[in-house]
């Protein structure tokens, strides 16, 4: 179901075009990556969103709510990349001056303080938090209200291994509790780890529906030993779509690898490994932005 709309957004700086003709819309649940170099125009779009920026034209409205409405941003929050929070005050404080605001019961803010994880340090002074710590801050003040749609500007920026393996999966929960999430990010692996729809921005524009990834990655079978057919002459008698790189073989992600494996152990082929072959976005973003490197 869509939650929130965004129809033919336009913005200039001046006389430069930073946002072309912008729509699109998102569901409950969807977890969007949305990628492009500097200055592609990602965090005007979030800001935009969240009318921070002055529009040349377009509508932006969560459940037919407009942005220029404050009730929209009971249900559209927003994980910026820069950290202000208030170093005297606690966390504590925090989440208590955002429940006062939407009149949120004590029990509404200990759920969010135990499914961040936050209870152990919560009544410290944001002063004596690390970097990840404020980050989680961020996320319980950004989901205190039971939004709809979370936007995150580069969320993982700084975070050292562990918070970004804590912050994946708090972005799993939120998206298996039917939130809406829309990330801008710079780490193609990490945005990979999470999602399949991935959103490049060029040029101002948005690109979508050309570089939606397969739900189902295709595998790779490893074999060894030598054989009478070749491993390619094999897989073409299984009557299964294959493709032969050495001595793997990338299976087709609509049948299933179990057929592949039964194939080839009938026929006395050894099989050294199976791994999922990843579909690497990293290359779908160079050829995306034709970023050649030597
Ligand atoms: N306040 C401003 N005044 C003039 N131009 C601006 C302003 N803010 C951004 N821009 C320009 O708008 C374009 C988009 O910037 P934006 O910050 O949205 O890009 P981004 O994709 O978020 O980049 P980054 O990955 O570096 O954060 C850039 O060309 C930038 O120079």
């Amino acid at each position: 179901m869509s939650v929130l709309k965004v129809n033919q957004l336009n913005k200039n700086y001046g006389n430069k075009s930073v946002l072309r003709d912008i729509s699109f819309e998102i569901n409950e649940g969807d977890l969007i990556g949305l990628v492009g170099p500097n200055g592609a125009g990602k965090s005007t779009l979030m800001r935009s969103m969240l009318a921070l920026e002055d529009l040349k034209s377009g509508l932006v409205t969560v459940q037919n709510i407009s942005n220029r409405n404050p009730e929209f941003f009971k249900y559209v929050s927003f994980l910026p990349s820069d950290n202000y929070l208030y170093t005297q005050l606690t966390g504590y404080d925090h989440i208590s001056f955002v429940a006062n605001i939407y009149d949120l019961e004590k029990s509404e803010i200990d759920e969010v303080i135990d499914l961040i994880g936050i209870r152990t340090y919560v009544n410290q002074a944001v002063k004596s938090y690390s970097y990840g710590m404020r980050q989680h801050l961020l996320i319980a003040l950004s989901i205190l209200t039971k939004p709809l749609v979370i936007l995150m500007d580069e969320p993982f920026n700084g975070l050292d291994p562990t918070s970004i393996i804590e912050l994946k999966q708090l972005i799993r929960t939120l998206h298996a509790q039917g939130i809406g999430i829309l990330i801008s990010t710079h780490n193609l692996d990490i945005l990979e780890d999470l999602t399949n729809t991935i959103w490049f921005i060029k040029d101002g524009q948005l690109f979508k529906n050309e570089i939606l990834l397969d739900v189902n990655d295709p595998y790779q079978i490893e074999v060894s030993g030598h054989y009478e057919k070749t491993v390619e002459q094999l897989m073409t008698d299984s009557h299964l779509p294959f493709q032969v790189i050495e001595n793997r073989i990338l299976t087709d992600p609509t049948y299933e690898v179990e057929k592949y494996l039964e194939w080839l152990i009938k026929n006395g082929v050894q099989i050294k490994s199976v791994n999922i072959s990843k579909k690497n976005l990293e290359e779908m973003y160079k050829n995306f932005y034709e970023v050649n490197i030597q």
